[in-house]
């Protein structure tokens, strides 16, 4: 998809949490936020996502300006920090479930999620009660890829991931923007942000300081 933020602003009781933000996110490509803790990589997300309304600016999204007729991007993958899912379901019950709201990923689609994110059979059949917080961490980004977004946003992707599975999701990633998708992802990890961007987006204070 394409994505057209547009003069953003976002201000949280007296903090300009995102400041007059402009860029032009295109298909097929790889964008990497940086910037300190607090530096507004999240917000931005957000904003995109259509989670947090801008108090001035805008996000088009294939040419629909976000909370006109749509407040969500239609094709649209995300990963956001804390995500909960059912403790007493299995990850494949989870998608399962999720899966019944679009009706448009198989269980086939599902375990082949599992599969390029490196969260195994008896991983996928365990319930999320028992899970480490990498395992959370796959079923949170598999469920962000199960549906094959046009857009996919990623908040610290290959946090608490090993080293195996840091390398499967960065493949991974490739091939999704290869296949026509737009990512957006931010990392502190700067190894993600070399191999990953092909633009790096640099941030802080609410705004981008410095673009590629
Ligand atoms: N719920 C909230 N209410 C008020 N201010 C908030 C809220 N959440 C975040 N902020 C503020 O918004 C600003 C941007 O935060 P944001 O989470 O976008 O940073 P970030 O770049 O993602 O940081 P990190 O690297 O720590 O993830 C910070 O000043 C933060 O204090």
């Amino acid at each position: 998809m394409r994505v057209e933020v547009q003069n953003v602003s976002k201000r949280i009781r007296n903090t300009l949490v995102l400041n007059n933000v402009s860029y032009n996110f295109e298909r097929r490509k790889i964008y990497g936020l940086v910037g300190r803790n607090g530096s507004g990589k999240t917000m931005l997300i957000r904003s995109i996502a259509g989670l947090l309304i801008p108090t001035a600016g805008k996000v088009i999204v294939d040419g629909e300006v976000l909370h006109d007729k749509f407040d969500f991007p239609e094709s649209m993958g995300v990963t956001i920090e804390n995500t909960t899912f059912p403790k007493d379901l299995t990850g494949f019950q989870n998608l399962v479930a999720l899966s019944k709201i679009k009706r448009i990923a198989t269980t086939k689609d599902i375990k082949s999620a599992f599969g390029k994110i490196g969260l195994s059979e008896s991983d996928w059949n365990t319930k999320v009660a028992n899970y480490s917080l990498g395992m959370r961490q796959k079923l949170s980004i598999a469920q962000a890829i199960f549906e094959r977004p046009k857009l996919l946003l990623l908040d610290e992707p290959t946090n608490g991931l090993d080293e195996e599975s840091t390398w499967l999701l960065r493949k991974t990633l490739k091939e999704i923007a290869d296949a026509g998708s737009t990512v957006i992802l931010a990392s502190h990890d700067k190894e993600d942000i070399a191999y990953l961007s092909d633009e790096v987006i640099h941030m802080d204070g609410g705004k981008i300081v410095n673009k590629n």
